[in-house]
């Protein structure tokens, strides 16, 4: 079996989709996107491949595409669907594959179940996204209590933004777990700014040593 994982977050907008482009371009990964809520802006897939030169093959189809950018929930039932999150299954890829969540751990797919009860039963290791800013050391260390609560395999952490020592560090030191590296934010943004700036902050080798 190839390199599979999941990319999540301590919420929206951390930057999720911008480093599962990094990373499926440096490890030339597939990459899933299970669920893509909203549909009028560019899509997380439309992102990656973008950001990470992936050609179209390696972009696998979502699940489910709904029209409105809220929870997924939220979403299925405006546009009148049920999600079935036990019908979401990784797929086999002779690639490596990058999975990316909607949002944080806790978002619902349903009423009654999340996203981390799904990546619990993948039991996937899972790259966890914080931003580095005043509020992540409470956002990131929920974030792992409810993955060690489910035993979800965490891989590592990987912050997103500008340095800050002692934050990253304290996370790392209460949470127990290493950090991956850290994604400063790019400004432009580009593909080539992204591989050179995932080349500079992370060590490759870490993704393909630990994972499943
Ligand atoms: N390293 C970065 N440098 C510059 N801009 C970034 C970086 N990472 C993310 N962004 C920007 O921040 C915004 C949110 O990023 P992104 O879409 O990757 O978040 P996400 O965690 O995938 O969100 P969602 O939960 O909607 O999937 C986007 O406008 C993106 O271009
Ligand atoms: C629409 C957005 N871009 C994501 N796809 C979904 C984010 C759901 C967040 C739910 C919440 O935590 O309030
Ligand atoms: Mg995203």
């Amino acid at each position: 079996m190839s390199l599979r994982f999941v990319v999540t977050a301590t919420d929206t907008g951390v930057g999720k989709t911008v480093f599962s482009a990094a990373l499926a371009d440096a490890l030339g990964a597939c990459y899933w996107k299970p669920i893509q809520a909203g549909l009028d802006e560019e899509t997380d897939s439309e992102t990656v491949r973008r950001l990470g030169r992936l050609p179209p093959q390696r972009i696998l189809p979502e699940a489910w595409r709904l029209k409105t950018p809220a929870s997924p929930h939220l979403a299925a039932e405006i546009d009148g669907l049920a999600l079935r999150p036990e019908a979401l299954h990784p797929p086999k890829t002779s690639s490596p594959l990058i999975i990316e969540g909607a949002g944080g751990l806790l978002v619902p797919l349903t009423r009654r179940e999340v996203f981390a009860d799904v990546f619990a039963r993948w039991r996937l290791p899972v790259i966890l996204c914080a931003r580095t800013g005043l509020g992540t050391i409470n956002h990131t260390l929920l974030s792992l209590e409810a993955m060690r609560r489910r035993q979800i395999p965490v891989l590592g952490i990987a912050f997103i933004g500008d340095a800050q020592p002692d934050t990253q560090r304290i996370i790392v030191e209460m949470g127990g777990i290493p950090s991956l590296g850290r994604l400063p934010r790019l400004d432009p943004l580009t593909p080539d700014a992204l591989r050179e700036s995932f080349r500079r902050h992370f060590d490759v080798s870490q993704f393909q040593e630990r994972c499943v």
